[in-house]
């Protein structure tokens, strides 16, 4: 078997002193498509949170697109970041520019120089999301479910390996919820793997995939019909 694209080996999570997870092993391969599920306050976040770096790894052992988050240092950050695609709830766009310019904003701060292949690379992850057309818009005159799909596109742009993605529609109607769900699922198909905290069960069950649930401090695998 290949190495994993993301391990944990008797990895505890702490938000400050307090444990939220005990123990956690887990191992996802390159191409996999994982869901992180749990209720509120179940340490989803906090996991995620650990994985690019923004909790500390305290305990166990942990890897991740080839950087060990145990020995992970404050300034080798951003550069995990970028082998990464970050997608939150609440899309965090910015607000002061349209979406091209938050998506060249990006390219810019991850060293990107030139002028004709950011335009390109903008136009391939609009297309990839299908919003090609709405490159001119404020963040704000898109819907909810637009603006996820922009945020998307946005991690996206440096072609993680993996996309970690934290409630991605957390803040989203059903119906919007599944057209941001078949975007995932065309990236998952392009190859890439997907590890996704929700606690929406009516995508899980429409779209299964392996699932992991964080319940009791403790993370294991369910299936299915006892998610
Ligand atoms: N910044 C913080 N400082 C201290 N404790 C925190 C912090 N953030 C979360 N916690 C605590 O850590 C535990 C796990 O929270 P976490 O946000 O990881 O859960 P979650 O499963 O993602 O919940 P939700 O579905 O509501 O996002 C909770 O007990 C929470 O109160």
């Amino acid at each position: 078997m290949q190495n994993p694209i993301l391990f944990l080996k008797n990895a505890s999570i702490f938000q400050r002193d307090n444990l939220v997870l005990s123990d956690v092993d887990l191992d996802i391969q390159n191409g996999e498509f994982i869901y992180i599920i749990g209720k509120t306050g179940s340490g989803k976040s906090s996991l995620m949170k650990t994985l690019y770096g923004d909790l500390e790894l305290k305990k166990g052992e942990g890897g991740i697109v080839d950087f060990d988050l145990k020995k992970l240092k404050e300034k080798e950050i951003p550069f995990l970041r970028r082998k990464l695609g970050i997608v939150f709830q609440d899309f965090k766009l910015l607000n002061d520019r349209n979406v091209e310019d938050n998506l060249l904003f990006v390219l810019k701060a991850t060293g990107w120089k030139d002028k004709e292949a950011m335009k390109a690379k903008i136009n391939e992850v609009l297309e990839k999301v299908g919003m090609h057309t709405k490159g001119f818009k404020m963040p704000f005159e898109l819907s909810g479910g637009e603006q996820q799909r922009i945020a998307i596109a946005r991690a996206l742009l440096n072609d993680p390996e993996l996309i970690l993605a934290d409630e991605p529609t957390g803040n989203l109607d059903p119906r919007t919820s599944v057209e941001v769900m078949n975007v995932l699922e065309e990236i998952h198909k392009s190859g890439k793997t997907i590890v996704m905290a929700t606690h929406d069960y009516a995508l899980i069950l429409k779209y299964p995939h392996r699932t992991l649930k964080c319940e009791g401090e403790e993370l294991f695998e369910v299936v299915q019909q006892k998610v």
